[in-house]
């Protein structure tokens, strides 16, 4: 069996054996790994991958069992790594390898405590016995102990990779427990982790088929034409490779096959209090100071990235992550090397220098299938010639708990929540992961909770899987759903590491490894990536002669059929749509141009009687205004003749004198309505200005206002004329 049974005991569960002697069978040969397992009568994967009732159906018409799509599972694998004493350091607490698989832990018993207190402690931490794919300890740092490990737990991986599948490999453990010696080792000969270690596998095993196509990786697992960023200019502010640290390189070599060309690229990206950024591209000084004020002060910040869905395949990657071709060990190292310094460490009451961030480092394998014309195409009507495949290699910031960083406020307790937060919905997603197969009847046989239809389908009700709660698990996503095979590294150090944390890191494994994941075919997700290749160069993704039988599985090929008609429906769904989306604009411009005409003539007619208007008024208005003048000159000049007043002011009226009523006499030719040539339907749109009647009441006041004043005027000049005889 290839999964592990890292199951707590106290569960009334009954284990399913363990691979113990997979491992010694892989001592002999590290690539020869156990075949997928077939986790009881039905599979893993949640119900996302259970197939419809059409879809059973129809396989029933095929005559096809449901179940091949079962088999496929395979449980998480999980590995132990207990942390040697350093400093002679004795255990916090008890725990003891019973095996190669099995451990068991229990609390030391405390002297000084109550009865009762004993007697709960007895029952919450009694002995626990926990199962995993291989436990490793070595009791002092030993040089071989890291190349071992390797071997074990990577080395197969890193084959499969190299053929075309893709893995991640996370480590997961409280602080100061050895993640970060696991995944990058040490400085000193032999110490080197699993992840150079993987480089120097990959480039030993290639060497002599590198790919020289000017083609990169896009998105997951598509591929586009393009040439690499130069690779000095990302390491032009890293020290120079001279002082670097001695990388020791691994020997170890996997035959691959010449058919193919390969080329490498690697991309290194943290997850820093719930933000993505590059590792490998970072303005100088800006490592350590992101969100400090003198991150600010300096404008050395990094921009974070965001997640983007790749469409083709539902996965996510991280949109603007350098993807960065490598040609050699020397190059990949000294970008790890770039990466590293980049990371967020700082120095914890646990561990000189903790990883405040969680780092993923992806290796991707480009192969161009040398044997394949870029015509070639397969089933689902896509081209062999190109494919990727990843490598994910996580480095987790430590769980711990708030108390154990050196000054739990600022920066450092946010990094702290950021930390357990993503750990926290980590552990969510899997263990609802887990109850959904337990639900659906895809589990262990000891977890099975209820009786199963004939064809394996859900009985109750799944639940959300909450990827999008974190970053971290958002990244993980793809993965978790079937895109590759899952290695979970536990780490525990019972030297410095207190029973309670390190229970909870063991339970979180215990339950973590018992999901299933459903790795599908590894030319199924490239199939999928490589439509968006296609469209760019013409030739995509090949299915990978090993696959040939999960590409004649009756299922797989139905299931790639109705994908393509649902795909045809789509587009033309689209097409219709484009079609009345034309049409819609043809309609809207043809109404736009009939109204701006129709608006046009109405304005010009409007235009022409407002100005005719104007000329009138403008006329009758200087016409007004002289008889006005020419009634003050006559009477100014004539101020003694008060005989002549009556005369005067009877000429005034006369000559200002308007039909229709004294009180009119001086009205404004402006006021009066008049009679009007406007077409009808510009009068419509646009009512000429008659003055209301209101209004007119007031002219005609202020008029007769006038009037008044003039009568005055005249009088006055009477009295004046009458009184002055003297003058004449
Ligand atoms: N298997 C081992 N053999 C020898 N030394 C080890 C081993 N595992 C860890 N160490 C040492 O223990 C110390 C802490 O390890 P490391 O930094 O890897 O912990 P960590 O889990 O990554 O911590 P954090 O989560 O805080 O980053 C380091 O000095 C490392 O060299």
């Amino acid at each position: 069996m290839s999964h592990v049974q890292a199951r707590s005991e106290r569960r009334p569960a009954a284990r399913t054996p363990g691979r113990a002697g997979a491992s010694l069978q892989k001592a002999e040969s590290p690539l020869k790994r156990p075949a997928p397992a077939a986790v009881g009568a039905r599979v893993p994967m949640s119900a996302l991958r259970t197939p419809s009732a059409s879809s059973v159906a129809r396989l029933a018409e095929l005559g096809v069992s449901s179940e091949p799509i079962h088999v496929r599972a395979l449980l998480t694998q999980a590995y132990l790594r207990i942390r040697p004493p350093i400093d002679g350091q004795p255990k916090l607490f008890a725990l003891d390898v019973l095996s190669d698989t099995e451990v068991v832990m229990a609390p030391h018993a405390s002297a000084g405590t109550t009865v009762r207190a004993s007697r709960l402690r007895a029952q919450a931490a009694a002995p626990s016995k926990y199962t995993f794919s291989r436990v490793f300890q070595s009791l002092e740092p030993s040089a071989d102990s890291q190349s071992t490990f390797f071997a074990e737990t990577t080395l197969p991986h890193v084959a499969d990779l190299l053929h075309g599948k893709n893995s991640l490999l996370f480590t997961y453990g409280v602080t100061n427990s050895g993640k970060t010696y696991t995944v990058q080792g040490d400085q000193q000969a032999g110490q080197a982790g699993l992840l150079p270690r993987a480089i120097d596998v990959i480039f030993n095993s290639t060497a002599g088929l590198e790919c020289t196509k000017a083609i990169r990786p896009m998105g997951l697992t598509g591929v586009q034409p393009g040439v690499s960023d130069p690779i000095r200019s990302l390491l032009r502010d890293s020290r120079t490779r001279a002082d670097l640290p001695h990388f020791d390189i691994d020997p170890t070599r996997v035959p691959v096959s010449d058919e193919f060309r390969y080329s490498v690229w690697v991309s290194y990206v943290e997850v820093y209090n719930e933000k993505l950024y590059d590792l490998l591209d970072t303005p100088p000084g800006a490592s350590l100071l992101r969100d400090s004020r003198a991150d600010m002060d300096t404008g050395a910040a990094r921009r974070p990235l965001l997640l983007k869905s790749e469409v083709e395949s539902g996965g996510k990657y991280v949109g603007g992550l350098k993807e960065v071709k490598v040609n050699s060990i020397a190059e990949a190292k000294e970008l790890l090397h770039r990466g590293q310094e980049n990371r967020s460490v700082f120095g914890t009451m646990a561990n000189h220098a903790s990883s405040r961030s969680h780092s993923v480092f992806t290796i991707k394998v480009l192969r161009e299938h040398t044997h394949v014309d870029v015509d070639e195409r397969d089933i689902a009507g896509l081209s062999r010639k190109y494919s990727v495949s990843r490598m994910s290699i996580v480095d987790l910031a430590g769980s711990e708990r708030v108390a154990n960083t050196e000054v739990p406020t600022g920066p450092r307790l946010k990094e702290a929540g950021n930390i357990n937060k993503s750990l926290m919905c980590l552990g969510q997603c899997l263990e609802i992961m887990r109850k959904n197969q337990i639900r659906a009847g895809i589990c262990a046989p000891a977890e099975r909770a209820e009786p199963q239809d004939g064809v394996g389908k859900p009985r109750r009700r799944q639940s959300i899987i909450p990827f999008r709660h974190s970053k971290l698990t958002e990244l993980f996503q793809s993965f978790f759903t079937g895109d590759g095979a899952v290695v979970m590294i536990v780490n525990i150090n019972p030297y410095s590491t207190g029973f309670e944390e390190s229970a909870n890191v063991m339970r979180f494994s215990a339950m973590a490894k018992d999901v299933g994941i459903h790795v599908a075919p590894s030319a199924s997700p490239t199939k999928r990536a490589s439509v968006r290749a296609k469209a760019s160069i013409g030739s995509v993704v090949e299915a990978e002669s090993s696959s040939d039988d999960e590409e004649d599985d009756p299922f797989v090929t139905m299931l790639l059929e109705e994908n393509e008609r649902l795909r045809q429906r789509v587009r033309a769904g689209l097409t219709q749509c484009e079609r009345a989306e034309n049409m819609c604009m043809v309609i809207e411009k043809t109404v736009r141009d009939e109204m701006a005409v129709h608006l046009e003539g109405a304005l010009r007619k409007m235009q022409a009687y407002y100005e005719e208007q104007l000329r009138t008024e403008m006329d009758e208005n200087d016409a007004f205004l002289d008889r006005k003048i020419d009634l003050f000159a006559r009477l100014s000049s004539k101020p003694d003749a008060a005989a002549d007043n009556e005369s005067s002011s009877s000429v005034c009226s006369d000559e200002i004198a308007v039909p229709g009523g004294d009180s009119a006499v001086f009205d404004s030719p402006v006021l009066a309505p008049r009679s009007t040539n406007v077409p009808d339907d510009s009068q419509d749109l646009f009512e000429p200005t008659v003055p209301s009647p209101t209004k007119t009441r007031k002219l005609r006041k202020k008029a007769a206002w006038n009037t008044e004043e003039i009568e005055a005027h005249l009088a006055e000049n009477a009295e004046d004329s009458r009184s002055q005889p003297a003058f004449r």
